[in-house]
């Protein structure tokens, strides 16, 4: 029998949920919440393998253990549905990041109470984490996190800056907002602080737009094993291991299509994957990635075409989109609905969607069904580990008739 105060599910923002109702913080499913408002640890609790979990906003659930985290990711995705009246055919297990697999992070630095501060933000608060592990960044990223703190520390004025890190090819991308480098010393002290860290490139804004000061070599990622520039700041999947785990997905579900679009490409992450067996064409809009994207793909042979164009104003148009055996997007997190629009008037056969957003996924996948789309099958694919950012590949064929 269920207890009425048994922690049943994870709710979107990672408080556990009782059977009647109640939202309680850091329970996981099977936990108990007991009369004295203690939780009993119930079969799915999970000793957090880091000292900040809790304080620390980069996760919320490393209390929980795989399955429950690996449920709790199925959930967000069918309850979305749910909401928009969506039947998901198939709803195919998690593929889970493992820990410190992450290649990109945003951390804050602060300078307070005589004291440099260099990490994540805490939860719901401007404050700084302290970090002195971190379970879900990649060893060469963490290992930046003294020598920064070391060159901010070293600085005489307030530190209030924000720091890009990215794993690329030639090892970390690093990039500084909110920080004045002025005069020669300064600038050497940032010189030396990249070489000895081997950077890949640092770049500094002091307030007047991003400025490289080093780059020893031509910064690239290399998706699917094609080198393409990196441009500071671009767009790139949180982990190599999600990235492939997206690009097979999107390869299976594609297998025999010969044209393909693939729209809010970015550096062409999936365009590159699928050119083995498609012509592809790549559609982006921020000018930086599909230059990148346009350049790699003159490199390669011709089955990768880039394309410029807004896909939220001019959205391709039935009549382009008819062209294609199947068509893959995905957009930024407000998802996609001038270009569903579109999709939805086409007679395009497959349509392989991937979200970073369940709710605008949702909305988006209603209007593909109600113009006689059918949602075959939705994988959430968790590249965030312990945190509760859903993303997910989906397949939408269209029905006859
Ligand atoms: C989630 S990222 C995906 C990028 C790429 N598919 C990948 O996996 O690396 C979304 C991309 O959509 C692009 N984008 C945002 N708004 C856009 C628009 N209005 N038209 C076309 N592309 C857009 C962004 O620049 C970004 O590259």
């Amino acid at each position: 029998m269920t207890e009425t105060n048994e922690i049943l599910r994870i709710a979107a923002k990672g408080d556990g949920v009782t059977v009647d109702g109640r939202h309680v913080p850091f329970a996981a499913p099977g936990d108990v919440l007991q009369a004295d408002g203690t939780i009993a640890p119930g079969p799915h609790r999970a000793q957090p393998p880091c000292r900040h979990f809790g304080a620390c906003g980069g996760c919320q659930l490393q209390h929980c253990d795989t399955q429950a985290i690996a449920r709790y990711l199925g959930e967000r995705i069918a309850f979305a549905a749910q909401g928009q009246g969506v039947a998901i055919g198939t709803l195919l297990p998690p593929h889970l990041s493992p820990p410190r697999s992450r290649r990109r992070c945003t951390l804050h630095a602060a300078s307070a109470g005589g004291k440099l501060q260099l990490g994540f933000r805490e939860a719901g608060s401007h404050r700084i984490v302290h970090m002195r592990e971190c379970h879900i960044l990649r060893p060469e990223l963490f290992a930046l996190i003294a020598p920064l703190r070391a060159l901010f520390a070293a600085r005489k004025e307030r530190i209030s800056a924000k720091v890009d890190l990215t794993l690329a090819d030639q090892g970390a991308d690093c990039a500084i907002a909110g920080l004045k480098v002025e005069g020669l010393a300064a600038t050497e002290a940032m010189l030396a602080f990249a070489q000895d860290n081997g950077l890949a490139r640092l770049t500094i804004d002091h307030g007047y737009g991003p400025e490289t000061v080093w780059e020893p070599e031509p910064v690239t990622v290399s998706p699917a094993g094609v080198p393409v520039a990196f441009p500071s700041g671009g767009f790139l999947q949180a982990t190599v291991d999600g990235e492939s785990a997206l690009t097979r997905i999107a390869g299976e579900w594609l297998a025999g299509a010969r044209f393909v679009a693939d729209l809010f490409a970015g550096l062409g992450t999936f365009a590159f994957a699928l050119s083995g067996n498609a012509k592809v064409l790549a559609v982006e809009a921020a000018r930086d990635a599909h230059l990148a994207c346009k350049a790699a793909a003159a490199r390669t042979g011709g089955a990768v075409h880039a394309m410029h164009r807004d896909l939220f104003r001019n959205p391709l148009q039935p009549d382009e989109l008819n062209r294609f055996d199947a068509v893959l997007l995905d957009p930024p997190r407000a998802g996609a609905r001038e270009q569903i629009g579109r999709l939805a008037e086409s007679t395009v056969p497959r349509i392989v969607y991937v979200s970073c957003n369940p709710a605008s996924w949702a909305r988006d996948a209603a209007r593909l069904v109600e113009a006689g789309y059918r949602l075959e099958a939705a994988r959430p694919v968790g590249q965030f580990v312990w945190s509760t950012h859903v993303e997910l590949a989906s397949l939408f064929v269209r029905q006859p008739g």
